[in-house]
């Protein structure tokens, strides 16, 4: 390896002084780290570790001790009661199901003998129910428990350290966050660290638990979804920690399963208390475009509740970033076309690891994020509610303790989730992805792969695009850490030869320059954009906020002088937000969108993409010194909402055109132009559930064929706008909107127009309206003003 190819591979970047904790100072590529072998010095003449590394790596690495937690679970009383309760709601159900609607009458008379010999005759037994959910809820036990042991633990990690160097060229961390996590874990030793990585891989997992375990910090239990229970691998994974969890834990809509809830619950309640740490996917899956999903609340909401309710003093959530060079696990391009997901099977994973042991796929990069205490969140969570003068929002942990005879319904612990700590969850579980968001380290390939979707569709000479990187380098300084340095022009080289000739080419023309360019088929360019939305989240607010300002330009002759005014792009481009909710999370609970947009505002303003009516007329007005101001302070303190200085009134500063920068403002533009395509497909679509109710499925695909056939007449020039992803996210808008309805019939989901729409073709029109505002209009208006 030259040193040259080494310094691309990001092992010496440059500390970062902005946040060390964030970022540390300096990483290390753990396939080369064993701290446990080689001769210690001054203990003996000779150690066999030095001849063993990696035998001595595992063998000496600290061995904790894994309680079993099944058993506690098994004869805890709550567990009892919902077995009860279970069996209950059965006796319930099969006695309607003979009885019909004459159930009433009995029950209400209230005749217990009668009823009971009433069940015998008709061969219903309240014992043998009773039996039967005491058998059941055993074998969700046995199905659940996590087997998690030292010996399985050591034995993978040294198969790890021969296998992974196959097809890694190395795993990064960050040396300052692994001892911030062993800090934490000494300082305060009874409380748990909850690991929450966003999901791209499944070489995720197995990366968490084995730099953990090489770091002598406590191996979690990780929930695993139960579709990952296939022969050999399941019984390994759950030795290594996984415990197994229904995907939906109510596969019958509108039925809880209460004893499923109650035996989840209890499961991480106890292996909580017992000292274990625990890791969960917030996202529920593998993220298939790249950039995180919304996350879900049920085990975060247990977790929470274990802190509330006293069974744990606190607990550490730590985000987990994760990043890949190139994806370990094929790609999800048959998914985004509208094809089936194949289920998780031996001869799958088997197939897997042989193609994986055969392949090159560059760096892996894992920041452990600075983590939050449950107690100071649920605090701070409350000072805001305090602030906001809404004192039924504040949650006291004192004010719930832990009762024998609570219900089992939810996965909180309550019979109905309150809406306060719904919303404390969902907060919660917000701010997690968005941290892991932020903090995840931008690899070479996210880069060539974001500059050729968003600058160079056609390609471009490697000088050319070397200068785009740097530029993006420039900007993306202090706000994301870069998983690579050195010289841009061979990061590229070694990005497009990580990526493959599948999807980028590098070739020289007949003058001899170096041309890459994107291979042209849909396939590539859904699989490039996997890569590139690694940033797309960064540069979300920018996109909207100027798609929105050219959205709004009025049509006159004198494009140049052209403008808006600040408060009416304001509030139309928190509207175009609300758009993407389900697409981005665009702000912490804790920051105000408008603040932030604010912010974006000034830094389009200090980079030329927008130009005040005051500045360009060189007189700049005391407001507009003050924002910028304020914009700096708020760069510095990144959490502290600044306020925007004006008052929103008509009179105020017009925002202009500004004609000379618009290459710049189109590659702004063409960040979430192929989200805006699907989403207008998807809204023109909505006509053919005129009188017409569909399956979800089946709507889905007609979307996806006609986003097919328009990237295929050219008619729409993004090809990863076929994307069911975001046209699941687009139909969860309108539901949410109330535009459509979904019903579900025996799991499967009827989707169809609400009565409004139905009626009214001009409510439809005018939704498909609003939803067109926010595809950039590149062939027309304001980009085609010549500079
Ligand atoms: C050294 C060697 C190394 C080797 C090393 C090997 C490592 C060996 C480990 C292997 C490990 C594999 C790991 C694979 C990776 C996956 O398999 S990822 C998939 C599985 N994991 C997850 O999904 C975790 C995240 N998902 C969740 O938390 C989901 O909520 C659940 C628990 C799965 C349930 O999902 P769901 O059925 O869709 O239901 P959901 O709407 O979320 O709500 C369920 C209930 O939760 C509660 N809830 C939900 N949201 C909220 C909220 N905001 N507030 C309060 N309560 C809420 C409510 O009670 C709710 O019920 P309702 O009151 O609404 O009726």
């Amino acid at each position: 390896m030259t040193l040259e190819e080494f310094h691309a591979r990001g092992w010496f970047e440059e500390p970062k002084t902005q946040n060390a904790v964030a970022h540390g100072i300096g990483t290390q590529n753990m396939l080369e780290l064993t701290p446990q072998s080689g001769q210690k010095p001054f203990k003996k003449l000779f150690d066999w570790g030095v001849l063993f590394p990696y035998v001595a790596q595992v063998v000496r690495s600290e061995k904790f001790e894994y309680r079993q937690v099944t058993e506690i679970v098994h004869n805890d009383v709550v567990l009892k009661h919902a077995i009860k309760q279970a069996a209950e709601l059965t006796l319930r159900e099969q006695r309607y199901a003979k009885n019909g609607h004459r159930l009433l009458t009995r029950s209400a008379s209230g005749d217990q003998k009668a009823q009971e010999e009433d069940d015998e005759k008709k061969g219903i037994s309240y014992q043998s129910i009773l039996r039967k959910q005491e058998q059941r809820a055993i074998s969700i036990l046995k199905d659940m428990g996590s087997t998690l042991n030292n010996g399985l633990l050591a034995f993978t990690s040294w198969i790890l350290y021969k296998l992974l160097p196959c097809f890694l060229s190395g795993v990064v961390t960050n040396t300052k966050q692994i001892e911030m996590l062993k800090t934490a874990t000494e300082r305060s030793p009874g409380t748990p660290l909850i690991f929450v990585p966003l999901h791209r891989s499944h070489l995720d997992y197995i990366m968490v638990t084995w730099i953990l375990t090489n770091n002598d910090i406590r191996s979690p239990l990780v929930a695993a979804g139960n579709n990952l229970q296939i022969p050999v691998f399941g019984g390994l994974l759950r030795g290594l920690g996984a415990f197994f969890i229904k995907r939906k834990i109510d596969p019958v809509e509108g039925k809880k399963d209460v004893l499923y809830r109650a035996a989840l619950h209890l499961y991480l309640t106890h292996a909580l208390k017992q000292g274990h740490n625990v890791e969960f996917f917030i996202e529920g899956g593998r993220t298939r475009t790249g950039k995180p999903c919304m996350p879900k609340g049920g085990i975060l909401s247990v977790i929470v509740n274990a802190f509330m309710d006293g069974s744990i003093p606190d607990a550490l959530l730590v985000p987990v970033s994760v990043n890949y060079e190139r994806l370990v696990d094929g790609n999800f391009v048959r998914e985004q076309k509208g094809e089936k997901k194949i289920p998780e099977s031996f001869t799958k994973a088997i197939s897997g690891i042989w193609k994986a042991l055969k392949s090159n796929y560059g760096l892996m990069r894992i920041d452990f994020n600075e983590p939050y205490s449950i107690r100071e969140l649920v605090n701070s969570y409350n000072k805001i509610a305090r602030e906001d003068g809404n004192n039924t929002k504040v949650y006291k942990p004192a004010a719930r303790v832990l009762q024998h005879n609570q219900s089992t319904s939810s996965l909180y612990g309550t019979d109905v989730v309150c809406e306060e700590h719904r919303n404390l969850i969902e907060s919660i579980s917000r701010q997690v992805v968005f941290d892991c968001a932020a903090a995840t380290s931008v690899m070479s390939t996210n880069a060539l792969a974001f500059l050729l979707l968003t600058r160079f569709r056609n390609g471009a000479e490697e000088q050319i695009m070397a200068e785009a990187l740097d530029d993006l380098r420039n900007s993306l300084s202090g706000c994301k850490d870069m998983g690579f340095s050195g010289e841009s022009a061979q990061i590229l080289a070694y990005a497009c030869d990580l990526l493959g000739s599948g999807l980028v080419t590098r070739t020289r023309d007949e003058n001899g320059r170096m041309l890459i360019r994107a291979v042209n088929s849909v396939e590539s360019f859904i699989e490039l954009a996997y890569y590139s939305n690694v940033l797309t989240p960064h540069f979300a607010l920018s996109s909207i906020l100027l798609a929105t300002f050219h959205s709004l330009l009025p049509e006159t002759e004198n494009k140049k002088e052209a403008g808006v005014s600040r408060k009416k792009l304001m509030d139309t481009a928190l509207e175009n937000c609300q758009i993407y909710r389900y697409e981005f999370i665009l702000n912490k609970p804790t920051q105000v969108l408008e603040s932030l947009l604010y912010k974006q505002l000034d830094d389009l303003l200090i980079s030329g993409c927008v130009r005040s009516e005051k500045l360009h007329n060189d007189a700049p007005n005391a407001d507009e010194c003050k924002r910028l101001a304020n914009s700096l302070a708020a760069d510095l303190d990144e959490d502290d909402d600044y306020l925007h200085v004006g008052n929103g009134d008509a009179d105020e500063p017009k925002l202009l055109f500004a004609s000379d920068t618009l290459p710049q403002q189109r590659y702004i533009c063409e960040v979430l132009a192929p989200f805006a395509w699907t989403y207008v497909t998807v809204a023109q679509s909505l006509q053919i559930l005129h009188r017409n109710s569909m399956l979800e499925s089946e709507f889905i695909s007609f979307v996806i064929n006609d986003l097919s056939s328009k990237v295929k007449r050219g008619s729409c020039i993004y090809a990863e706008s076929i994307s069911t992803d975001s046209v699941r996210n687009c139909l969860k808008l309108l539901e949410k909107w109330s535009v459509i309805e979904v019903c579900n019939q025996q799991g499967m989901r009827l989707i169809s127009l609400n009565t409004l729409y139905e009626m009214s073709r001009e409510s439809l029109n005018a939704i498909v309206k609003k939803i067109d505002a926010i595809v950039p209009k590149f062939n027309s208006g304001y980009f085609n003003v010549t500079p």
